[in-house]
């Protein structure tokens, strides 16, 4: 990233047939303009970003001190979640929509000669040109949660099923609002891939409004790259609750609730579950995955789908990387 140049101040020396322009009188360069980092959550992925940027140059200054004027500042569009190195070190980490960061600064503008005016030297001669813009190399990441993060109301049993397909341990109680932070579980394959999947607070109605853990807990899911629905079949309707879910999400961002997903029959264990499967099934025409976390039952096939997902993921990741978006 190399910021803009300031524009130069003018210089007094004018040779005929030169029309003179600058004289005692001649006004300051702008400055260079910044190039800036801005979170937008509309963006998901560093791919647009390019690999060099230089800023717009000031203007120089003019006659009459005029002054140029500065470089407009170039905002480079980022997503949610990244972090910002110089020479292995952090020194930003992006996490709010909106959030800027100084990437580069422009240089400061030439002085012009109506600077160097004073008693003793009413038509001075000196003007100096502008400053380079600040060079540097940054190296951009995105901060992934998780692969997957799971989805559901309180209660659906998420922090049973992360115990039951990975190494992670996270609190099973009977109570709604059980796990406060999320937790992040490795999910090992025989080929030696790894699948990270996030258990996450409890979604609730109303959660976008920031209701129960609201915004915290949505503020995770959109860091994952793709969702388990955790539907608890235990219940009555379970289909309100995919339902609810979905809008919540959507009404946080736009497009969340469509990203790559797998939707969970959870506690098929239970007496009521089979039938409320049936009518699931009725009222939801994608597949559904039941299973059972306590029992173990039927997790074979939630291991094969999340293990699609993450395929699919990769694939995508690496067509987007051979056909980068350019700005
Ligand atoms: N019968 C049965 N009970 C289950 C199953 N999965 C979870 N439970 C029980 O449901 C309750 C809630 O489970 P958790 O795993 O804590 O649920 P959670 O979705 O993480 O809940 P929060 O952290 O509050 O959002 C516990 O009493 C679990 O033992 C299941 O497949 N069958
Ligand atoms: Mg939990």
């Amino acid at each position: 990233m190399v910021g803009g140049n300031g524009g130069e101040g003018i210089t007094s020396f004018h040779s005929e047939p030169r029309k003179e322009f600058g004289g005692p009188d001649g006004g300051n360069g702008g400055d260079g303009g910044r190039i800036i980092l801005k979170v937008d959550r509309q963006v998901k992925t560093l791919y647009p970003v390019s690999s060099r940027y230089k800023g717009f140059d000031g203007e120089a200054g003019s006659s009459k001190n005029c002054y140029g004027a500065n470089g407009e500042c170039l905002y480079i569009k980022i997503p949610l979640g990244t972090v910002v190195k110089e020479d292995g070190e952090i020194v930003a980490d992006l996490s709010e929509d909106g959030e800027e960061y100084v990437a580069a600064y422009g240089g400061i503008g030439g002085k012009g000669n109506r600077f160097f005016l004073n008693n003793d030297n009413r038509a001075p001669t000196t003007a100096t040109p502008g400053e380079p813009g600040q060079e540097r190399v940054l190296h951009l990441e995105l901060k992934t949660m998780a692969h997957a993060g799971m989805v559901g109301f309180p209660n659906a049993g998420k922090s049973s099923l992360l115990r039951a397909i990975s190494n992670a341990k996270p609190a099973v109680a009977a109570y709604p609002f059980t796990t406060l932070n999320p937790h992040v579980g490795i999910v090992k394959y025989q080929d030696y891939e790894q699948i990270a999947v996030a258990d996450v607070p409890g979604i609730i109605r109303g959660a976008h409004r920031n209701r129960g853990l609201g915004l915290a807990f949505l503020k995770h899911v959109e860091r994952c790259r793709f969702l388990l629905f955790v539907l608890d079949l235990s219940v009555a309707e379970p289909w309100t609750q995919f339902q609810d879910l979905k809008y919540e999400l959507e009404q946080y961002e736009e497009g969340l609730s469509q990203r790559p997903h797998a939707i969970i029959g959870n506690k098929i264990d239970l007496p009521q579950s089979k039938s409320n499967l049936k009518l699931l099934k009725e009222h939801v025409e994608q597949r559904i995955i039941p299973l059972s976390a306590l029992t173990g039952d039927n997790l074979e096939e939630l291991l094969l789908h999340l293990r699609e997902l993450y395929d699919d993921y990769l694939e995508t990741e690496k067509s987007c990387k051979h056909n980068p978006i350019k700005w």
